[in-house]
């Protein structure tokens, strides 16, 4: 039975399934529609994911979908600082999961280089980023705590990554309540995607995002994807 809706303002369309695996699959053809249009506009398309354990399911459906992967760029919209081959790593996820099947074509741009400390990490990849083409699509995840990408509340470093007006696309954060300094694209880098996607499972998640309407984005940081003139394509399972 498809779930009831989440009560959001309309400016977050809707797409809600009763089972994860339904709900990966529908968010893996959108994001394939979404590539294909990129790469027949453009010639190429930038993909950004998010990590964590949810996204597994989406990553694998999109990894054995058809479409011109060589011309495909799949970043991270955050990621801890550890070593490439660790098991928290964002990046090691992606290899094991969507660079397979039809997606093994496809260039991986990792966020964080291993070895260096958070501060020196996050300037490097900002350097990058900034001179980088819009997203085409950004898929985001939330915490239960109301984190997105790695912009936790009351973390050092999310204000700075918050900032409407912030100049950098990427912060080092250093959340107290899970393990490891991160790296996180900040809003305004976020805010370039052409089209934002939120996936999200269960009723604890359900609820925080529905109690994030209006909140201060400081205190649960995915209030500020849910900004009026901030077109948002939320896709939930319980
Ligand atoms: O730490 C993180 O958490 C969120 C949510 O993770 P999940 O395990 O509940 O799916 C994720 O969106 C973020 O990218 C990740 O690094």
């Amino acid at each position: 039975m498809t779930p009831a809706a989440l009560a959001l303002p309309a400016h977050v369309t809707q797409h809600r399934y009763a089972t994860a695996s339904e709900a990966a699959s529908a968010l893996a053809e959108l994001a394939a529609r979404t590539l294909t249009t990129a790469i027949d506009a453009r010639g190429s398309a930038h993909l950004y994911v998010s990590g964590g354990r949810s996204p597994v399911p989406f990553l694998e459906a999109l990894s054995r979908q058809p479409l011109a992967w060589q011309h495909v760029t799949v970043g991270l919209v955050d990621e801890r600082c550890v070593p490439a081959d660790d098991d928290a790593s964002n990046a090691r996820l992606v290899r094991t999961h969507l660079l397979q099947n039809a997606a093994h074509a496809a260039l991986f741009e990792p966020l964080y280089e291993s070895g260096l400390d958070a501060e020196t990490a996050a300037q490097r990849a900002d350097t990058r980023l900034a001179i980088g083409p819009r997203p085409d699509l950004v898929v985001l995840g939330m915490g239960d705590d109301g984190h997105t990408a790695s912009l936790f509340p009351g973390a050092p470093g999310t204000a700075a990554g918050l900032d409407p007006r912030g100049t950098r696309s990427v912060v080092a954060t250093h959340p107290q309540t899970v393990p490891h300094a991160r790296l996180s694209l900040t809003l305004p880098a976020l805010r370039r995607a052409r089209t934002l996607a939120l996936a999200i499972q269960g009723e604890v998640k359900r609820h925080r995002l529905e109690s994030a309407v209006g909140a201060a984005p400081e205190t649960l940081p995915i209030a500020a994807m849910l900004d009026a003139d901030l077109p948002l394509q939320l896709f939930f399972n319980p």
